[in-house]
Parts: C-alpha cells; sequence; structure tokens
C-alpha cells in the first residue's frame, strides 16, 4: 500500500494471547512428546519476534498467566499482562485489547494466533496496511477455517471471536476478510504436523528450528 508522503502508516498494537504451555499445542503431542510446552512456548517466542520486527507495530501485548512464557516474552520486548478474566480465548484477547487501547489510544489493535513460526515482519505489515482502510478485518488461516489475525481500527471494538471455524463468524459479525497475496506466513497457524511441514516449507524462525532439532528433524529458519 501507497501512503502520502505526509501521512505516516497506521501504527499498531498486537495483542498475543499465550494459553498455559502445559495445555498447549496438543495435536503436536505425537511429534513433540515431553518437549511439547516447549515447542509451544517457542512458536509464540517466534510469532512475537518477527511481530516486534514489523515497523508498523509500536507494541505488543502477551496475555498469559505461563511463568515460563511470561519471562520469556518479556525478555523479547512484549507487554505481559495476566490472562484476565481467566474465561479462555476471546475474554483473554478483550483484555488485551483494553490495555492495548489505553496504552496506545491512537492505534489500531489487532489479535494475532501465537502459534505463527514462520511468520515476517513484512508479511504482516502488507496485511496490516490492507487491514488499515477499514473498521475491522481479519485474515483467514491457511486452512480457511479460523482466523489468524483481527484488526480493529482506532477506539473500534476488537469483538473477538476466535476459536473452530472462526473465519465464518468474523465474516458474518461484518468483519473485511482480508484477501491478499504475499501472506503466507502470517496465515500459516501450525495446529497439527501436516501444518507444521509447511511452516517449514516457508521458514520458521529460531527457536522453533532449535526445538525442532532437538527433536531430531532438520528443520529450514526463515531467512532473517
Ligand atoms: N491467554 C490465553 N490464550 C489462549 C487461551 N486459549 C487459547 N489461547 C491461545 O489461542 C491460540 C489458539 O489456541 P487453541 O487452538 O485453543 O489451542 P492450541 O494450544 O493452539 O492447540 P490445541 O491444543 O491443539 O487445540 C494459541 O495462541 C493459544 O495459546 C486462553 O484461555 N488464554
Ligand atoms: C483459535 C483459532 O485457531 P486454532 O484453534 O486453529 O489454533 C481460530 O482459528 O479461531
Amino acid at each position: 500500500m501507497v501512503f502520502p508522503t505526509s501521512t505516516a502508516p497506521p501504527s499498531w498494537c498486537l495483542v498475543v494471547p499465550v494459553k498455559l504451555l502445559a495445555h498447549a499445542k496438543t495435536r503436536l503431542a505425537g511429534l513433540a512428546g515431553a518437549r511439547r510446552a516447549e515447542l509451544a512456548l517457542a512458536f509464540a517466542a517466534d510469532t512475537i519476534t518477527a511481530a516486534l520486527r514489523c515497523p508498523r507495530v509500536v507494541e505488543v501485548i502477551a496475555v498469559s498467566d505461563d511463568p515460563r512464557a511470561r519471562e520469556l516474552l518479556t525478555g523479547l520486548g512484549a507487554t505481559v499482562v495476566p490472562d484476565e478474566p481467566d474465561a479462555g480465548l476471546n475474554p483473554a484477547l478483550a483484555h488485551g485489547a483494553a490495555v492495548a487501547s489505553e496504552r496506545r489510544p491512537a492505534c489500531g489493535v489487532a489479535a494475532l494466533s501465537a502459534d505463527l513460526p514462520a511468520l515476517r515482519p513484512d508479511e504482516l505489515a502488507r496485511a496490516l496496511d490492507a487491514a488499515a482502510g477499514h473498521r475491522r478485518a481479519f485474515v483467514p488461516d491457511a486452512a480457511g477455517v479460523g482466523t489468524t489475525l483481527l484488526a480493529a481500527a482506532p477506539r473500534a471494538p476488537l469483538e473477538p471471536a476466535f476459536g473452530g471455524r472462526s473465519r465464518d463468524r468474523h465474516r458474518h459479525q461484518g468483519a473485511y476478510e482480508l484477501v491478499l497475496p504475499g501472506i503466507d506466513s502470517v496465515r500459516r497457524d501450525v495446529d497439527t504436523e501436516a501444518d507444521l511441514a509447511a511452516a517449514l516449507a516457508l521458514g520458521v524462525g529460531a527457536r522453533t528450528a532449535a526445538v525442532l532439532a532437538e527433536l531430531g528433524g532438520s528443520p529450514r529458519p526463515a531467512e532473517p
């Protein structure tokens, strides 16, 4: 997207939900065994590292009660807030969005899945730039069933409806569906071993690559 020279591109505050690692990525238990929590944390860390490198992103707010996640993600530069009201994914996202709006009232707020280990900052910028023209907009996941990014303009309510077939839910709510070329890494969430193979083909971040290497694979890290 081209912005007039006198106008800065819109800035965004991202909200990234990270549930207790012991309960995360259960569909990867066969692959990761006892390292499943480690792998879930690596996904979140790579997602947030890429998000923080995106020039449109001024702050990443991780919503998590997991002590290991809180420590690592704070060290990466995220702002970490408690998982309130402790009522599941969408209430956690609404809480993070409220914190984001209070801290950054001039910014758009976008919820981003924590399981995007191949995420690239330039592709995230492309998606956020496309979202900027809309009150609410979303990116469907690679399978076309769920959602990986839900964005709201400054002062617009986020109204997250993630979980299961959230693509249909967000569409029926009236959020604009972003259908764009060149955002594969934003859409590539990883729930299953097949998803992970697809993410590896795109190139995963360093922390995911390291955990997979310890598990015996030979992943291809993403370009910096
Ligand atoms: N803070 C917070 N994040 C959540 C909660 N539930 C899910 N998430 C996050 O939402 C995203 C999607 O999570 P799910 O699909 O429910 O679970 P998952 O751990 O990815 O995978 P499965 O165990 O295979 O279902 C991930 O980033 C999770 O960390 C919650 O109650 N609180
Ligand atoms: C929560 C979601 O993702 P998943 O369950 O696929 O991780 C979603 O797509 O709304």
